[in-house]
């Protein structure tokens, strides 16, 4: 499947769900893969699911934490030689980010703080760090991961709905800024997936809306959002940068 093999990518938040399953699929496609969680166990229990282990190195870092982000993509570097693409699907999903109650909480400046440093800058960070070694590729793929709650205003706290519209201005910058390089930049929008953290936060009822209000008959899957993950660090997506891609079912009342 596609043309990943030999190729060396940083997914970060591999421990679980999407990135976890974004590892998978590129370990199988023959891809090499730094996979970068702050949670260790979810990281020794990833090693268990991946057939080829000598395509896998495990990093455990905090995406809030500037040195460690440098220290993983200095690792990356080190263990593979190359790196051709970097997914970012770590985030905090905390219940505290995640709570659907409109109260004052909604304007805790710390929370917004702490969100926003996840979410956005560390995103940013690990994007600086990796773009000098993508220029020295001769090119390469970044996928960011945001969410159709970009859009729905309502579904979660404003600041993990900001982190994810400001990743969509993230990607076009960068697209625009590094695409002579052959450096594209895309973001996924994933629509209501059932990973574990996913299916854990939302209520039954959520699931049920979000169910009703898209046109295919079922929830996304991890592997789901992989897909297109992968598609987009082919070759096959050449010619596609600077676009936030929805993968939600078909959610079009947004
Ligand atoms: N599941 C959904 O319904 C859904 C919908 C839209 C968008 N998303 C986005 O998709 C991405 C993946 O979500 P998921 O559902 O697979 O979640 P998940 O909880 O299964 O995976 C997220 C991973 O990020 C790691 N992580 C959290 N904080 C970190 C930090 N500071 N440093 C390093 N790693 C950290 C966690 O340990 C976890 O393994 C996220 O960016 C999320 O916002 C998910």
């Amino acid at each position: 499947m596609r043309d990943l093999d030999g190729n060396a990518y940083i997914v970060t938040g591999a421990g679980s769900g999407i990135g976890e399953a974004t590892t998978v699929s590129l370990v199988r496609s023959g891809a090499k893969v730094v996979a970068a969680d702050i949670d260790e166990d979810a990281l020794a229990a990833l090693t268990e699911h991946v057939a080829d282990k000598t395509k896998l190195t495990t990093v455990q870092f905090d995406l809030a934490d500037e040195a460690s982000i440098i220290d993983l993509v200095d690792r990356a570097k080190r263990d593979h030689g190359r790196i051709d693409g970097v997914v970012n699907a770590a985030a905090d999903l905390s219940q505290a980010t995640m709570s659907r109650d409109c109260d004052l909480a909604d304007m805790d400046a710390a929370l917004w703080a702490s969100v926003l440093q996840v979410n956005l800058i560390g995103t940013g960070i690990i994007i600086r760090e990796v773009v000098p070694h993508l220029r020295e590729a001769n090119g390469g793929s970044i996928v960011n991961i945001s969410s159709a709650a970009a859009w729905l205003g309502e579904a979660v706290r404003p600041a993990y709905a900001a982190s994810k519209i400001g990743l969509h201005a993230m990607t076009r910058h960068v697209a625009r800024a590094w695409g002579r390089q052959n450096i594209r930049c895309n973001c996924i929008a994933p629509g209501m997936v059932l990973s574990q953290t996913g299916s854990a936060l939302m209520t039954r009822q959520y699931q049920d809306d979000m169910l009703a209000a898209i046109c295919l008959p079922d929830l996304g899957q991890p592997d789901d959002i992989a897909a297109g993950i992968l598609f987009l660090l082919s070759e096959e997506a050449r010619w596609i940068t600077g676009q936030v891609i929805p993968i939600d079912g078909g959610l079009i009342y947004k």
